[in-house]
Formats: C-alpha cells, sequence, structure tokens
C-alpha cells in the first residue's frame, strides 16, 4: 500500500472525510494506522438490458425475442430482472407490448421480475398482467421530468405516492429510480442534496431501494462520491443502487467508488466507512440509452461488471459464460456489436 498517509490523502473522498472528522486530521499525520479499501461481499445485479436495454431500438424488437431473452438471462443466476414498462406505447413502442412480454416470459421462483410504472394507469396494467414488483421513476431534473414523465417533479411524487400506497395494500413491491444524479441533458450537473431529496422522498415514501441513475454517463468518480455523500446522509447504503451509463467510458470507476468501502483503523481502536452500495443495476450486452437522453450511450454491460466484481472475488451469483451466450443472442437478433469490452475479448459476439 506504500505511505499510507499519502494514500490517504490520495482518497477520492478524504477532503470530506477530514470535514466529517476533524478530529481524524491530526491523527491521520501519524503512521499508527491502516488503511484498507474494501468491498462488499455480495452485490446483487439487477439485470436491465430487456427494459432499458431495448426501449431505445429503433425497429420494433420482436416479442418471441424479448421472450427468449429474458428466459436465458432466468439461466444465469441473475435474482432481478426487469422486463419492461407499462409506459405511453406513444410514448415508447418499443414496450407496447409489455403485457405479452411479462405473461410469455418462463418465471423462475428465485427471480423477480420488476416492471416500471409511472402511474396508476401503468400500476393496473402491470398487475392486471401478472406484475409481482415494480418500479416508479423520477429525476432530479425538473426539465428531465417534464420531458420524460410529462409532470413536475412534485406531481410525479403525488403519483408515485399512490402507486406505493395500493401497490403495499397489494403487497407489491415498489423500487424507485431517481435519473440524472451526475448530469441532466437540459439543466446540467443537480445540486447534490436536491438528488438527496429527490430519493429520500422516494424512500420515505416507502421504496425499498431507490437506483441512482446517471442517465447520462457524463458522471466521474469524484462526482459520485460527492452525490454519493449527500444521498447517504439522508438515506442508508443498504437501500441504494447505482445505474450507470457508459457514455464517457466512466461507468465501471464510478460503480467502484459506490461499492468501496474504506476501513481505518488504529489498533483496533477505529472504524470508518461510507459508501458501501452493494446493488449495480447493468444491461446485457451494453444495450440501452433512454430516449429522453439523446447523446446518452448504453448501460454499463452486465458482463464487465461480473468481470470486475469476479476478479476483485465479490460474489454475485451469476455464470458470466451464461450472460455472454445471452448477449450473443440479442446482438445477433439486433445485428449489433456488443458493447461489452469482456464479450468482444472473448470474441463471443
Ligand atoms: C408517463 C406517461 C405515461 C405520462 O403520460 P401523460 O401524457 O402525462 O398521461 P396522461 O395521464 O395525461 O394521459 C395521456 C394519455 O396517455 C395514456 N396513459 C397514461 N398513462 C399511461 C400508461 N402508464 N400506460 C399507457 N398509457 C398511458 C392515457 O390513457 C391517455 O391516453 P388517451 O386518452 O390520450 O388515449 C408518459 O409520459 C410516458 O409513457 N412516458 C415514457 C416514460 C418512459 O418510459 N421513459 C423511459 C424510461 S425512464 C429511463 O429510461 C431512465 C431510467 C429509469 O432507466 C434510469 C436512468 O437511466 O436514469
Amino acid at each position: 500500500m506504500g505511505n499510507i498517509p499519502t494514500t490517504v490523502k490520495h482518497c477520492l473522498s478524504y477532503e470530506q472525510l477530514v470535514q466529517d472528522y476533524p478530529w481524524l486530521a491530526h491523527w491521520l499525520q501519524e503512521e499508527k494506522h491502516a488503511l484498507t479499501h474494501e468491498y462488499p461481499e455480495y452485490v446483487k445485479i439487477v439485470e436491465v438490458g430487456p427494459r432499458d436495454g431495448l426501449q431505445n431500438e429503433k425497429e420494433i424488437v420482436p416479442t418471441g425475442v424479448k421472450i427468449h431473452l429474458i428466459d436465458m438471462l432466468s439461466e444465469t443466476g441473475l435474482s432481478v430482472i426487469e422486463a419492461t414498462s407499462f409506459v405511453s406505447s406513444k410514448c415508447i413502442p418499443q414496450m407496447a407490448d409489455h403485457t405479452e412480454v411479462l405473461q410469455g416470459i418462463r418465471k423462475y421462483p428465485r427471480v423477480r421480475y420488476p416492471v416500471l410504472t409511472p402511474n396508476m394507469h401503468g400500476f393496473q396494467d402491470a398487475v392486471a398482467a401478472g406484475a409481482t414488483e415494480v418500479a416508479v421513476f423520477g429525476s432530479a431534473s425538473e426539465t428531465f421530468s417534464l420531458k420524460n414523465i410529462n409532470c413536475s417533479i412534485e406531481e410525479s411524487m403525488f403519483r408515485f405516492q399512490e402507486v406505493i400506497c395500493n401497490a403495499k395494500q397489494q403487497q407489491i413491491p415498489v423500487r424507485g429510480y431517481v435519473s440524472c444524479v451526475l448530469g441532466c441533458p437540459y439543466e446540467g450537473t443537480p445540486e447534490p442534496t436536491k438528488v438527496a431529496e429527490v430519493v429520500k422522498r422516494l424512500y420515505e415514501m416507502g421504496c425499498y431501494e431507490v437506483s441512482l441513475g446517471d442517465t447520462l454517463g457524463v458522471g466521474t468518480p469524484g462526482a459520485m462520491a460527492t452525490m454519493l455523500h449527500a444521498v447517504m446522509r439522508e438515506v442508508p447504503s443498504s437501500a441504494l443502487a447505482v445505474h450507470c451509463h457508459d457514455t464517457y467510458g466512466q461507468a465501471l470507476a464510478n460503480i467502484l467508488t459506490a461499492l468501496q468501502f474504506v476501513s481505518l483503523g488504529c489498533e483496533g481502536m477505529l472504524f470508518v466507512k461510507w459508501m458501501g452500495i452493494c446493488v449495480v443495476d447493468s444491461s446485457v450486452a451494453g444495450l440501452g440509452g433512454c430516449p429522453y437522453a439523446h447523446g446518452a450511450s448504453g448501460n454499463v454491460s452486465t458482463e464487465d461488471v461480473l468481470y470486475m466484481l469476479h476478479g476483485l472475488g465479490v460474489k454475485t451469483g451469476v455464470d458470466l459464460s451464461k450472460v455472454i451466450s445471452a448477449g450473443d443472442f440479442i446482438c445477433k437478433a439486433l445485428n449489433r456489436k456488443t458493447n461489452s469490452k469482456v464479450a468482444q475479448a472473448r470474441g463471443d459476439c
């Protein structure tokens, strides 16, 4: 690890650490401490390929292809596969076959298949189609909220509250998303405190987990750390996930930042940790993009996230080679080259 004080000083959140724990500043000058970067033992992967990965495809992907993709993904060990979304088919024609997809897939008992539901209309349709888990999706940016779901952030909270109340009555778990946490195509970078406020509202309303979307894929590890710091003052890391797009090639670095926790010990006297998020959204073959975030590329690929995590010794329960096969299948169906570096390196797609 080299010179420990130097390492500490170059740690991304050193300034924040000293700001939060001023008494550490003088202690860190001494040699009597140890700093280790650690990762969660287990990371849950939320596979968003069938929804986020396909929603932006120009050519309508046949329903049978979507179903086969989800069935292949269900064989990989993934525990969560976001299957489709119950949104307006005028806005997102690619998801118009939501009911057929949800009803056509083989439901594996240990896999959950959440679907997006922006309002009561979507929620009722989803429940009628057999959904057993849903997700609401808001934004830290007022303009993105208007473009994406046709309402202000405030109005979206009313809609989500209604969905969450109804879901609770039917014992349907609700996940939350907050888009544009590190950048918005219309408003630039949101204040971390604004992100934290929206995340907190979703969490307090009853979302069991809130996924932080770098919708544009513009974030860097430093920005991720600063944003997370603000969010984690309001919501525990155990209820957070990260959802990174890879437009600027920063997704894996950003994810690593979010997972990492730092333990700082002096003769067993002290332990400080932060970040420590252990849920990552990703998309098979790195497919994806949001129609309301032009210029943004696909999600980070599930294959690349798995390769990194397994290399770190972090368990995921997911079989990388089976995910590569699913990626190969969908790339061939879309007549497209995979965005996964790992799949490219293995020459599978
Ligand atoms: C949100 C709405 C539905 C609001 O749409 P709206 O126009 O505000 O809804 P409305 O209540 O005014 O109704 C207008 C019409 O839409 C219908 N309608 C109303 N609701 C629904 C529904 N649920 N499903 C189907 N139809 C619906 C409704 O019945 C009516 O039909 P009409 O009477 O005119 O024939 C619309 O703006 C929409 O569908 N937007 C698309 C949102 C979307 O899917 N965006 C992409 C996913 S988000 C994302 O990718 C980001 C994320 C999650 O991945 C994280 C990240 O990367 O940041």
